[in-house]
């Protein structure tokens, strides 16, 4: 599990631990580790040429001691100093005593010394501001993050990429087309992760992130990004004794006339979401469509563990009547699409006698729920905040929100958040969230809580996208479907 603390928790608790430690112990190990991983990537130190972008605060520091580490191995390594008066004054020490240069920013013809310095260089390290960090890059870093993106070096992020926020993972616009954030191959993070590298367009910024242990003790962090072994420790098996029944039975309320390919496409995802049964509650014609592509499915209203309601319902008196008739069922539930638009307009009270509640809202979907709350918002201020949205919903409907879009958010109403790490674009096409509700239903019916059901649903999907769109090709939300099983096989390791 990957966990994530804020900018507050870090700091105090780097406080407590600096508090009984020699001063600087933490920068040196955090220093110690951001080298080894730089020699890493380097492969040989000796002789390459390694770029520091140093800013006015400790992540500067940071770079600069892990630069004076690869000087001593016999790297070349330049300090560009953006702050050339507030730059660490022990760690610019440290480097020049080990052989390392600096050029500070007010120098004479620093800009274009600069840029020949990065386009020469294999690696750049950017030290230019890490959780201290406030909005995006400024002249003169700006230019050089240009130039960095322009250059064939290994970009090493220290702590996380300058000009994200720690926090939410925001990036702010471009200015005057030059970028806002640095963008890293590899992000080195100590201590802890911290929230915007999980977050996207934080995350997209960040590389792979690397995490060395300073012996920082956080609290309760603020996100977890499930990993493979803990998917693979939820995910339902069948035991020697089970049967059909024992495994689960998932009752499946989707599609319409007007919209048969939605039952089609929930019911195909959840035969692979580990329920041992699947009944099909709709129209004749409809649950004919079903059988025609899924023969092992029930049709017909009968014993359920679990509902997923929603998918392509339509909005009319006969959805309300089948959302009503599934909540009335008093077994966990999944609401998704359709089935959101009806509950936002009688809002959380419908759900008060479903003993577990899974929404899985879209941007557009949640506004609407938020307005059956009482709060007014918009699609853009939902997506530019979508922790503290989720969050709200969880806990005005008493429910765990599974917050689609480009990172999947997932919230339950005491409060706990969980980004899902495997998303991918490809999955932005017409009947991915029917997949994805299929699923997460048949995980909630095989006995996984809601919150449990959202995190292995969302991961499973991401992976499947993945796979679906391995060779770089769109794919459909049959693809992802049919990809389903090696979504498994990758996290059960087969
Ligand atoms: N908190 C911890 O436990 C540890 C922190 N360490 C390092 O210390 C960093 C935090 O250091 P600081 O608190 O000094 O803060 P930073 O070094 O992240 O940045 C703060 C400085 O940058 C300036 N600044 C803020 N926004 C800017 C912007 N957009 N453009 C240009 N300059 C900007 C501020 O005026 C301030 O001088 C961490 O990210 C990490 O790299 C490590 O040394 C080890 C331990
Ligand atoms: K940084």
């Amino acid at each position: 599990m990957r966990e994530a603390h804020s900018v507050e928790q870090v700091r105090a608790a780097e406080a407590a631990l600096m508090a009984v430690l020699p001063e600087g112990t933490l920068m040196q190990r955090a220093a110690a580790g951001l080298a080894v991983t730089c020699a890493g990537l380097l492969g040989r130190v000796y002789g390459s040429r390694v770029v520091l972008l140093v800013g006015s605060g400790d992540n500067g520091g940071d770079a600069l001691y892990a630069g004076a580490r690869l000087a001593r191995r016999g790297a070349r390594v330049d300090a560009l100093l953006l702050s050339p008066q507030r730059a660490h004054a022990g760690g610019l020490a440290a480097l020049r005593s080990a052989g390392g240069w600096s050029l500070p920013a007010d120098a004479p013809g620093f800009p274009a010394a600069a840029q020949r310095l990065v386009a020469a260089a294999d690696l750049v390290m950017d030290g230019i501001v890490g959780i201290g960090g406030r909005g995006g890059l400024r002249a003169p870093a700006a230019e050089l993050a240009q130039a960095v993106g322009q250059a064939g070096a290994v970009v090493v992020a220290v702590d996380l990429p300058s000009g994200v926020d720690a926090d939410t993972g925001a990036v702010p616009a471009v200015v005057e087309g030059l970028p806002s954030a640095l963008s890293a191959d590899v992000t080195v993070t100590f201590g802890t992760h911290k929230p915007g590298l999980l977050v996207d367009p934080g995350a997209a910024y960040a590389g792979v992130v690397e995490l060395v242990d300073i012996g920082l003790e956080p609290p309760a962090p603020v996100l977890r990004a499930a990993q493979h072994a803990d998917i693979a420790r939820l995910l339902p098996r069948p035991a020697r004794e089970t049967d059909k029944y024992a495994r689960g039975v998932l009752g499946l309320a989707a599609g319409s006339e007007r919209y048969p390919g939605a039952a089609v496409l929930a019911t195909g995802a959840a035969l692979h979401g580990g329920a041992g049964a699947l009944r099909y509650v709709g129209p004749r014609a409809v649950g004919d469509a079903v059988l025609a592509a899924h023969p092992e499915v029930m049709v017909g209203a009968g014993r359920v563990q679990a509902y997923a309601v929603g998918p392509g319902i339509d909005t009319g008196e006969e959805a309300r009547e089948r959302l009503a008739a599934v909540l009335a069922d008093e077994v966990p539930v999944l609401v998704d699409a359709d089935g959101l638009t009806l509950l936002a307009e009688s809002g959380p009270k419908a759900l008060r006698n479903t003993p577990g509640a899974l929404l899985t809202p879209h941007a557009g979907e949640a506004v609407r729920l938020l307005a059956g709350l009482g709060e007014e918002s918009t699609r853009a201020g939902v997506e530019a905040d979508r922790i503290g949205y989720a969050r709200r919903l969880a806990a005005g409907y008493a429910a765990t929100v599974l917050l689609k879009g480009s990172t999947t958010v997932i919230a339950d109403p005491r409060g706990e958040v969980w980004v899902n790490p495997t998303g991918t674009p490809y999955l932005a096409t017409a009947g991915s969230g029917d997949v994805l509700t299929g699923l997460s239903g048949a995980l909630l019916a095989a006995g996984l809580s809601p919150t449990e059901a959202a995190v292995c649903g969302a991961y499973l999907h991401g992976l499947a996208g993945h796979l679906a769109a391995d060779e770089g090709a769109p794919c459909s939300a049959s693809d992802v479907l049919r990809a389903l099983p090696g979504a498994w096989h990758e996290v059960c390791g087969a």
